[in-house]
């Protein structure tokens, strides 16, 4: 998979040289490339915003300098390969593990950080006429810019690329995966067996693996209804009661 990420702070983005994401780079499972909006932009001070038509507080990237950026960025795939465009911001659908495993199977992701108030609206209109365009948000608050946030989708994508993981399943057992029936996982625990006055819990050391599943469903079942009811209450919609056999 290819992932292209545009933003005015390159720098941001360099936790991707580290860790799941950096070994997957270095193995050749992901093309990673972070590019400099500047470059696209002109004159001496190479500006890439300008004030908010309608006025309001402010300053918004400029449709010219993006333009430019994402028409060199877009055309450098393979043959006439054409990239899905994910644009982080508040006003976007909520980041969720789907869509993270939907985009995992995409080729070729492009991530647009916007920085000040946001990318002018024609950037995304005139984008959308030749791509698939997605505006992600990671939850109803602001930060400064998009790059933190296209850290976020870039490793909850690049964890379900296959071969990125070292053991599949461990994505299979996440939080909202299906393999977990969208609830929120379990308590987990390893050594030491005692650590301080806590013990690890009995079944888990027993070796019934039944009953191991059975405990792991009910205290995942306990933590969503805890944490997140909004979750079990989806699930009881799509499976009824059966969604807490
Ligand atoms: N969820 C979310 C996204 C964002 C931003 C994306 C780009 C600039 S600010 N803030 N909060």
């Amino acid at each position: 998979m290819r992932i292209d990420v545009v933003t005015i702070f390159p720098g941001y983005l360099a936790p991707l040289d580290e860790a799941l994401v950096g070994r997957a780079r270095r193995a050749g499972l992901l093309d990673v490339r972070v590019h400099d909006l500047r470059r696209w932009a002109s004159g001496v001070h190479k500006a890439v915003d300008d004030a908010p038509y309608g006025g309001g507080p402010g300053m918004l990237m400029t449709a010219p300098v993006w333009g430019a950026a994402l028409d060199e960025v877009t055309a450098s795939g393979d043959d006439d390969a054409v990239p899905r465009l994910l644009v982080p911001t508040p006003a976007g659908a909520p980041l969720t593990q789907r869509r993270a495993a939907g985009w995992a199977s995409e080729p070729w992701l492009v991530l647009a950080c916007g920085r000040y108030e946001g990318i002018d609206a024609r950037v995304l209109d005139d984008a959308r006429r030749r791509m698939p365009v997605e505006e992600v948000s990671l939850g109803d608050y602001v930060l400064a810019g998009g790059e933190v946030a296209a850290l976020v989708v870039v490793e909850a994508v690049s964890r379900l690329v296959p071969g990125v993981l070292g053991n599949p399943a461990s994505a299979e057992l996440d939080s909202f995966a299906e393999g977990t029936a969208g609830l929120l996982e379990a308590p987990a625990y390893t050594r030491p067996e005692r650590w301080r006055d806590l013990d690890v819990p009995e079944v888990l050391r027993g070796g019934n693996h039944a009953v191991v599943d059975r405990w792991r469903r009910d205290r995942s079942l306990e933590r969503t209804a805890a944490v997140r009811p909004d979750l079990l209450d989806a699930l009881v919609a799509r499976h009824g009661a059966a969604a807490f056999d």
